[in-house]
């Protein structure tokens, strides 16, 4: 495909990973009275929804919230809420979905907004962790993989809204 270096991760090597979260997310909210997971669009979507598949639990509440920073294969530093909860989280058990944590400045950001709404708890789960490249000292609760310092694009992620639809995740080939 054009402008994939080479497959980082397969599909079927993020259903396995998916699954096994799920099961792990059921055993930690399970007793949870009243949680909330916040998905971080656009690029948290598909996770969100596949890993959620394995989640077996019925007393979770699904809220959304937007926040935008890059530009082609950099942060802008200019991070915007475009969009927010629907519902207060004071309280509750907060599980912010993320895609990737990179630079850290986006969910610390989130982190920083939500934190100031007392939640009971905020954890962090997200699909890929990318360390190398940190700005902030900020780590994810739950990761599913742990990458190189590569541009990835596909499973919801993109350059300049490009490449979202990929059903695995690449390493983007600039020209
Ligand atoms: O750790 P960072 O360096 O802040 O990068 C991670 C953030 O960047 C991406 O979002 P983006 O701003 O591209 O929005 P999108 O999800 O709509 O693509 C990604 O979905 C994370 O939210
Ligand atoms: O590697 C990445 N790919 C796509 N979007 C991103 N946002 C932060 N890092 C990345
Ligand atoms: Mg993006």
């Amino acid at each position: 495909m054009q402008n994939v270096e080479r497959v980082l991760i397969s599909e079927a090597e993020i259903e396995k990973r998916n699954k096994e979260l799920g099961e792990l997310l059921t055993k930690e909210y399970a007793d949870k009275e009243n949680p909330i997971f916040v998905g971080v669009l656009k690029g948290a979507q598909p996770f969100m929804s596949d890993v959620l598949k394995h989640v077996e639990l019925v007393h979770i509440e699904l809220d959304y919230m937007r926040i935008s920073s890059y530009k082609g294969t950099e942060s802008t530093n200019e991070l915007r809420v475009l969009l927010d909860l629907t519902v207060p989280i004071e309280g509750r058990d907060v599980l912010i979905i993320e895609d990737i944590v990179d630079t850290g400045q986006t969910l610390k950001k989130l982190m920083d907004i939500l934190e100031l709404r007392n939640p009971k708890s905020l954890k962090v789960l997200t699909l890929l962790d990318k360390p190398e490249r940190r700005t902030v000292e900020i780590e994810a609760d739950y990761v599913g993989f742990t990458i190189p310092n590569e541009f990835v694009i596909g499973y919801g992620m993109d350059f300049d809204e490009h490449y979202r639809t990929l059903n695995y995740i690449g390493i983007y080939k600039s020209e």
